[in-house]
């Protein structure tokens, strides 16, 4: 792999939920156009650390973030940054679908719509990019007017992921993002994904090791030993995460042995 050019730096983060530290001096590059995995057993802080790329963590009460993350050449914990712009630069799909009771176009334009001030042709053009983006557009476009909530799971999702584009992003997180979805619905997801690394980086979360192997560039292995904090155990290209890992623990992993 040439060309790889840092979209985050990761720098020696902790991260604390009151007093109880979930994670420890994690220290990674999240190279810009490729989709990085994030494994590891349950509870080692994935989830923790994929959320405070985008500072969604903050949301969880009160929490101490140590360490940098420099994201277009800022720190996103300074306080000068602007959380809302962050946020839409740095977008995030969850676990679960999780549509607005609303329309599915409605859906799309939200975001757009707070972010700035629109005209209808403006809003309908980026209705159908995102929803283009999202692999979706052929599946709803005669029904843009009706309740997002009538759509499958899979279709939910790939709106979620719609609603993220529509305000251009140049990171996409994504926590589990198939974890609710059958397998015809998480291909359709999986491929997604793999198209949408031409336009952005992606960062996922997953359990699934046949889904790392399929879609991610970079795999980080995250782990925790007797303390329960998570740190990064082990990061490579996925190939070499699978095929030869350096450390044991990455090993008994992903061979199935632990976890
Ligand atoms: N909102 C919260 N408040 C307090 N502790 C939390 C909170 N969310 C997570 N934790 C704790 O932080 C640690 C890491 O949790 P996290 O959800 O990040 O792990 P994970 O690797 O994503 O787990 P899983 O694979 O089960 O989703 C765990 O010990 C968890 O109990």
């Amino acid at each position: 792999m040439s060309n790889l050019i840092p979209a985050i730096k990761v720098k020696s983060l902790s991260f604390y939920y009151g007093t109880a530290k979930a994670i420890e001096k994690v220290s990674l590059d999240i190279y810009k156009n490729y989709v990085t995995a994030i494994i590891g057993p349950s509870g080692c802080g994935k989830s923790t650390f994929i959320k405070t790329l985008n500072r969604i963590s903050e949301l969880e009460g009160k929490v101490t973030v140590e360490g940098s993350i420099e994201f277009l050449g800022q720190n996103i914990y300074d306080a000068r940054v602007n959380i809302n712009r962050l946020r839409r630069e740095i977008g995030m799909v969850f676990q679960k679908p999780n549509p607005f009771p609303m329309s599915i176009y409605e859906n799309v334009a939200y975001g757009v719509r707070i972010a700035n001030r629109s005209s209808k042709a403006e809003l309908d053009e980026v209705v159908e990019f995102a929803l283009k983006g999202a692999a979706l557009w052929d599946e709803v476009k005669d029904k843009l007017d009706k309740s997002a909530l009538g759509l499958s799971g899979g279709q939910q999702q790939r709106l979620c992921i719609a609603r993220a584009l529509a305000v251009k992003p140049k990171v996409l997180l994504m926590d589990e993002p198939c974890s609710a979805l059958d397998p015809i619905a998480t291909m359709k997801v999986e491929e997604l994904i793999h198209s949408l690394r031409q336009e952005l980086t992606i960062v996922i979360v997953t359990h699934n090791m046949q889904q790392a192997t399929r879609v991610s560039d970079f795999t980080a292995f995250f782990s925790t030993d007797e303390t329960r904090i998570g740190q990064m155990v082990e990061f490579g290209a996925t190939e070499q995460i699978f095929s030869n890992p350096l450390d044991e623990r990455t090993r008994d992993y992903v061979s199935g042995r632990f976890g």
